[in-house]
């Protein structure tokens, strides 16, 4: 358990006393269990950073003449706990997740459940001249040249994954021990892990052919910076590829992007935040992440007006408006109900937009599409993000108040349906087979299970669509 911790006050540079009354004791310190494969290793997230943002200044009175201050004013700034509040972390099917604890009414106001602060996290500046937050990489250290060799726009994660493998190699690094709790490469579903086994069943040559390019980069990476002649200190960092490899499947799959605001300095920043990388992915998310300048925190927020029953996942969105094969390049994980996912229609047909919306009654312009459910029958829960999806990528017309003609808008719905079973028939397996596999093989390799559910989510898909087609035309028809 986290041992108790002093609040930093540092507004503008000056600091403050924390007075010991304020509502920060209401909270705790919190240590999430270790993930079932690893021995038990207790975790304090209020380890000492090795870069104290104060120091005491040297006494230079006879100590006699002097008030000695208080113990606790030594540790302001470098001792802050994550804190935690009306939530767990718990062990399902995708990994930790974080569940709540108990029953959150809607509020007006956004409400707080996680707090961390700035010095447990590693965090680059997005552009050169690179600035580390908190600031543990040495000046003179090797990592930063090699930091420096990369490329400001496209590699981010390759900076992270260096500065993350460096952090674990620290003494006393809040990182050796929160690394404890982070995926092992068995556990990591990103497909930069996976085998060519695993990328040929994926069913789609194109992304298969995308992560082996992938991989490819970060093995290039790791041979140029890692080759025999590097000194130690860069050696044993990553003393194989694979371990590198996991480093950059890490950096990809918890970075988070944000602007954050250090004194006057305002910055985007590639930034691992312990804990808050525990949450999982929703299209619908509850939850969202806000830099709080005053006290360097990331805070974790439940959405205003947002009801939350006990047990509930808490969400947020990694990627707004993403197609499921840009979700498995950067995390491996896919969704049978993305609502941006496309199909490739190539036919003349369309369909009437208008009423295809109105019968599942949903509004709103393609980009913020939203299903009423209120507007719905009782206990029809058919529309999901797959038919948003449908309206997103349904070829459709519409012109003024024209409506349809039954006859050709029949024609037109069967003409697609017919494109989507093409589409089904040229995967060598169906979904109903590629559930079986699943169900047959709990114990598989995480990529190739990634790989397979990823397949049988376009499949799945593409059924829906079908489906949602059958239902256009006899409620719009009939
Ligand atoms: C930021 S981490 C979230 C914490 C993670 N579950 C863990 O065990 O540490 C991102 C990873 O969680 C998993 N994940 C997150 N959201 C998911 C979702 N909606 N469906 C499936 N897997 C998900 C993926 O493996 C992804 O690479």
């Amino acid at each position: 358990m986290a041992a108790s911790s002093v609040p930093l006050h540092n507004v503008g540079g000056c600091f403050s006393y924390p007075r010991r009354e304020r509502e920060y004791h209401h909270g705790r310190g919190w240590s999430p269990p270790p993930r079932a494969r690893y021995p038990f290793r207790p975790i304090n997230a209020s380890v000492e950073t090795p870069f104290p943002l104060f120091q005491p200044p040297p006494l230079q009175q006879s100590p006699s003449q002097l008030e000695p201050a208080d113990p606790d004013f030594y540790k302001i700034g470098y001792v802050r706990s994550m804190r935690a509040y009306g939530i767990e972390f718990k062990e399902g099917p995708d990994g930790f997740g974080v569940y709540a604890s108990k029953d959150v009414e809607p509020l007006r106001r956004a409400r707080v459940i996680m707090e961390i602060p700035l010095e447990l996290m590693l965090t680059i500046r997005q552009k050169q001249p690179w600035m580390f937050f908190p600031d543990v990489v040495p000046i003179g250290h090797p990592i930063f040249d090699i930091i420096n060799s990369t490329n400001p726009e496209t590699d981010w994660d390759l900076r992270l994954a260096c500065l993350l493998l460096y952090a674990f190699d620290r003494d006393d690094n809040f990182w050796q021990l929160y690394g404890d709790f982070l995926p092992s490469a068995d556990e990591c579903t990103s497909l930069l892990l996976a085998t060519e086994d695993d990328l040929s069943e994926l069913q789609d040559p194109g992304l298969a052919s995308t992560m082996r390019n992938k991989q490819q980069r970060a093995l290039e990476f790791w041979e140029k910076n890692w080759h025999s002649g590097v000194p130690l200190k860069i050696k044993r960092l990553a003393r194989d590829a694979e371990r590198f490899i996991w480093a950059v499947s890490i950096a990809q799959s918890r970075c988070i992007n944000m602007q954050v605001r250090i004194g006057a300095l305002v910055q985007d920043a590639n930034m691992l935040i312990p804990y808050a990388d525990m949450l999982n992915h929703s299209f619908q998310p509850n939850c969202f992440l806000h830099w709080r300048f005053k006290d360097r925190m990331v805070e974790v927020m439940i959405n205003a007006g947002q009801r939350i029953k006990k047990g509930d996942e808490m969400t947020i969105n990694y990627l707004n408006g993403q197609q499921n094969h840009m979700l498995m390049q950067r995390y491996g994980f896919s969704s049978a109900v993305n609502p941006w996912d496309l199909i490739p229609f190539s036919g003349n047909a369309h369909i009437h937009l208008d009423s295809f919306l109105s019968v599942f009654n949903i509004s709103g312009l393609p980009e913020e599409y939203y299903h009423n459910s209120q507007l719905a029958d009782n206990g029809d829960n058919f529309v999901d993000g797959a038919v948003i999806a449908a309206a997103r990528t349904l070829p459709t017309w519409s012109d003024g108040d024209v409506p349809p003609i039954p006859s050709i808008e029949r024609k037109a719905v069967k003409e697609l349906q017919e494109e989507c079973r093409q589409m089904l028939a040229q995967f060598p397996t169906t979904s109903e087979q590629d559930q079986k596999f699943l169900d047959s093989m709990p114990e598989a390799r995480r990529t190739l299970g990634t790989a397979i559910k990823c397949r049988l989510h376009r499949k799945l898909f593409m059924e829906k669509v079908i489906q949602a087609l059958d239902i256009y035309q006899e409620r719009i028809l009939f």
